[in-house]
């Protein structure tokens, strides 16, 4: 593999991307990287150590056609538009995307190596060439749980989704912040008085928030102070799409798609900045010992984390504010539930923009280089 085209790389995955390859000193190992946009075209790329060349334009077929992989964090906008000329095209370069446009199609696969790295590998024996970034709290859920999948110990899971803003994307993480923002000015005196009476405080937000000068413009509603049960579009079977992709997302990356488990949950918008968490009810096939429990999840692979369920430790390891911009997947909250001994629950956190998004891209286009 020669020449790897880069779209999307400004945006918020594509800088995370961008600034993991850096930090793994990946473009040494690119002979040829491109870079192209969609609104910026001649205007200098970034210098990944080979000088700043013009960006190229993203939508030119012939352009692009030249990659022999391409690696877009664009959007699916974008994908849903290229992607389907560019096969028609002939062209039989590797797509590596982080939208979820693809994901389903029969010809792609979900990438998240450190869990299906043997459904990769099927996949490049066949020649396939469409390889795709999971869901965000797919994917860190995957990461989290992936031991007790490979046991055979999991017969379904009930996943309580907590969502960062930064799910939504970029403007959505402002708006939080501009939420919050206008809700500390709004009692800003009273909380300097010691002496003010807290439900008066709560008064002041409570109008805040339900004012017609709230920033909501992004997310539709308050998420400072507040929640949003919701999270992408309505089906008709009741599920929201992001909570759809649980059971769809799973199958497919386990390779399970012929005998499915049943995922399923609520996903929840809170305001975290940009780390998921997720509150697991798990059914185990069997009544399994917690340290054989223990043991798979941490076998499972480098990032995975067992927190003892322990207050102190949970409360100082657990948590988005621990986790955002690590690579790390804590899990805690382990133990056996009042509801048998088969019901495990568990808790875990992870950075949605890292493990999320980027890094399952970074590696799949490292495995590529590899080949
Ligand atoms: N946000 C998330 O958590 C996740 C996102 N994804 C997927 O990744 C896709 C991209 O998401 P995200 O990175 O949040 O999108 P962004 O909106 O941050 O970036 C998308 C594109 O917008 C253009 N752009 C316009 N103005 C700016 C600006 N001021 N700064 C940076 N870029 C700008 C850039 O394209 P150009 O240079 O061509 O102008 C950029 O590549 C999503 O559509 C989704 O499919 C997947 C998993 C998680
Ligand atoms: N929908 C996710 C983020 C995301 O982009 O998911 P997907 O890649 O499946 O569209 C969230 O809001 O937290």
């Amino acid at each position: 593999m020669k020449r790897v085209g880069f779209v999307g790389w400004r945006g918020m995955v594509g800088s995370v991307l961008m600034d993991r390859m850096r930090e793994e000193n990946d473009f040494a190992r690119i002979a040829e990287p491109v870079f192209f946009t969609t609104s910026q075209v001649g205007q200098p790329g970034p210098d990944v150590g080979r000088g700043a060349e013009p960006l190229l334009d993203a939508q030119s077929l012939d352009a692009l056609r030249a990659m022999d992989a391409i690696v877009t964090c664009q959007g699916g906008d974008y994908t849903k538009s290229i992607h389907p000329q560019l096969r028609a095209s002939g062209w039989g370069g590797y797509w590596v995307d982080a939208a979820s446009t693809l994901r389903m199609a029969p010809d792609a696969t979900i990438v998240l190596d450190p869990v299906n790295r043997h459904v990769i590998d099927a996949a490049l024996d066949a020649e396939k060439r469409d390889f795709i970034g999971g869901n965000c709290t797919v994917s860190l859920m995957l990461m989290a749980l992936g031991g007790l999948f490979r046991a055979g110990l999991v017969d379904w899971v009930s996943a309580m989704t907590y969502q960062a803003a930064s799910g939504a994307g970029a403007k959505n993480m402002r708006e939080l912040l501009e939420q919050m923002g206008a809700l500390n000015d709004a009692v800003k005196p009273l909380l300097l008085d010691p002496a003010s009476a807290i439900l008066d405080i709560d008064r002041g937000v409570t109008e805040t928030m339900r004012g017609a000068g709230f920033p909501t413009a992004n997310f539709g509603a308050p998420l400072a102070g507040s929640l949003i049960p919701w999270i992408d579009t309505q089906l008709d079977n009741g599920q929201s799409r992001e909570e759809w992709k649980g059971q769809a997302e799973t199958n497919k990356i386990l390779g399970l798609e012929s005998q499915p488990l049943a995922i399923d949950g609520l996903c929840v918008r809170v305001g975290a900045m940009r780390c998921h968490s997720q509150g697991l009810t798990i059914k185990l096939t069997r009544d399994v010992p917690m340290a054989e429990i223990e043991q798979s999840i941490t076998d499972a692979n480098d990032w995975v984390r067992l927190i003892p369920n322990d207050r102190e430790r949970t409360v100082r390891e657990l948590s988005p504010a621990a986790v955002t911009g690590t690579l790390t997947i804590p899990i805690g909250r382990l133990r056996k539930m009042n509801l048998g001994k088969d019901y495990l629950s568990a808790f875990t956190v992870g950075d949605q923009l890292l493990w999320g998004a980027a890094e399952p891209l970074r590696r799949m286009l490292a495995i590529l280089l590899d080949r």
